[in-house]
């Protein structure tokens, strides 16, 4: 395949929101939230190519590729399948699309109907799509599929039940190859399976895609696997795609952040590679009301700090740690003061706020830049005072971040790249780190 080759699928600003008005978190917040799963993404898929979009469980990535393929109405954007708007198609307008737009899904077994042979479930598609001139001829090309993709073809009257994980995700793969398509979409397909199976699914994927020219969506949380099978990788953190580019380049080099931390936990083979583990900040934030600005900035380690921050960037991010832990509602002074109670030390205002410094603020307070510790001291004051909202406006005031306030433009760092990072537009607020 070419870098150049023209998209097979393209997204463009593709939303895909979740109303909550049912749920149980519209009954714990008293509203009808959204989960935001696919937040404004653009992306191509290019003839030929294997893309893999990689980021942790929950970021969207299920979401995104149910979407492309109009298993879910998007809330918006456009999605374009060889140049021709398909967004939202369903029913009988979906239909002369669906043959080419094809998934195969991480649970084998559940995704195949335990009450037909692997001969019925092969060959319904086929006749869907007028694929094969009688039923002994779909028959016959069943039999050949099942060799293709490694199975016995006279196993064709088995149930899925009577293979084996790996054998059932042949079957799997041989369903979605029976109505010839031309984009496949492949979600987590070998992380149900044991290591060693793994490896045949993906080799038998990659042959097939060559013998049959077809692009492939690649989702994974797994980058070993991405390494194996991509030409290309799209990062994905909280529905949006924060970074894309070459696979081998990826492993080269980040440009956002998230990719980095990503990167930096997979094994290396040269023990002596540069850079440890990059551990993240806190948790995932919540799809249903996700940060302002930067996605990212509550867990980055490179957060930005104001140009007139007088101290270096780590400094400043173990500061922003405390500032976030604050704007979160993380921090409970009453635990706090019944935690000192308990181990039976005094249990004052002050030795509230001196423990939840001590124990909220990643490193010593006294290696704060004086303003800085000034304010992260009367902010916590402020908390166990029960201040909330006064906390996080002095913490807000005193430790700014171009992060917090601007969304990141995609940029286009080197050719046949983007990301969406600050440190990276020369056009950006914020000065980068001298040290970054
Ligand atoms: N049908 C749905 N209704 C409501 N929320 C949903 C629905 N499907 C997914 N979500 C939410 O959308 C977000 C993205 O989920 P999605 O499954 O796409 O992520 P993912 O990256 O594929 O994760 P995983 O690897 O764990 O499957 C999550 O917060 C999830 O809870």
């Amino acid at each position: 395949m070419s870098a150049d080759s023209d998209p097979v699928l393209e997204a463009d600003g593709l939303q895909k929101y979740f109303s909550q008005s049912d749920g149980i978190v519209d009954r714990i917040l008293g509203g009808g939230g959204k989960v935001k799963a696919v937040d404004g993404v653009d992306l191509e898929l290019r003839a030929g190519e294997t893309l893999a979009v990689v980021g942790e469980s929950g970021c969207g990535k299920s979401t995104l590729g149910q979407t492309l393929l109009n298993l879910h109405a998007p809330t918006g954007g456009t999605i374009r399948y060889r140049g021709e708007d398909i967004t939202g198609l369903t029913g009988g307008s979906m239909r002369p699309y669906r043959a080419e737009l094809q998934m195969i899904f991480q649970d084998p077994l559940a995704s195949l109907n335990p009450r037909q042979t692997v001969g019925d479930i092969l060959a319904a598609p086929m006749e869907v799509h007028g694929i094969g001139d009688s039923s002994e001829d779909r028959r016959d090309r069943v039999r050949e599929l099942l060799e293709r993709v490694g199975l016995e073809a006279r196993h064709i009257d088995r149930y899925p039940a009577q293979f084996s994980g790996g054998q059932q995700q042949r079957v799997g793969i041989a369903r979605a190859l029976a109505v010839e398509p031309d984009v496949i979409v492949a979600d987590e397909p070998v992380s149900a399976l044991d290591v060693s199976v793994q490896a045949q699914i993906l080799n038998l994927l990659e042959g097939l895609q060559d013998e049959f020219g077809v692009s492939l969506l690649f989702i994974t949380h797994d980058l070993s696997v991405v390494r194996q099978v991509a030409d290309r990788v799209a990062v994905m953190y909280l529905g949006e795609i924060v970074e894309t580019a070459p696979v081998d380049e990826l492993f080269e080099t980040q440009h956002h952040p998230y990719s980095e931390a990503l990167l930096s936990a997979v094994p290396r083979i040269d023990p002596d590679a540069r850079g440890g583990r990059i551990v993240l900040e806190g948790n995932v934030p919540s799809p249903l009301d996700p940060p302002t600005g930067c996605r990212f900035h509550t867990r980055c380690h490179r957060v930005i700090p104001p140009a007139d921050w007088p101290a270096d960037q780590p400094t400043f991010r173990r500061a922003f740690t405390l500032r976030n832990r604050v704007e979160n509602g993380e921090i409970d002074p009453k635990a706090a003061r019944r935690r000192l109670e308990a181990e039976g030390e005094p249990a004052g205002d002050e030795a509230v706020a001196d423990h939840i410094v001590d124990t909220s603020l990643p490193g010593s307070v006294d290696d704060l830049p004086p303003e800085a510790r000034e304010a992260v001291e009367t902010a916590i004051g402020l908390l166990v005072a029960g201040e909330d909202g006064e906390a996080a406006d002095r913490l807000a005031a005193a430790l700014p971040s171009p992060c917090t306030d601007e969304v990141p433009r995609l940029v286009e760092p080197s050719r046949g790249r983007t990301a969406a990072c600050h440190r990276i537009d020369p056009d950006a607020p914020g000065a980068p780190m001298a040290d970054d």
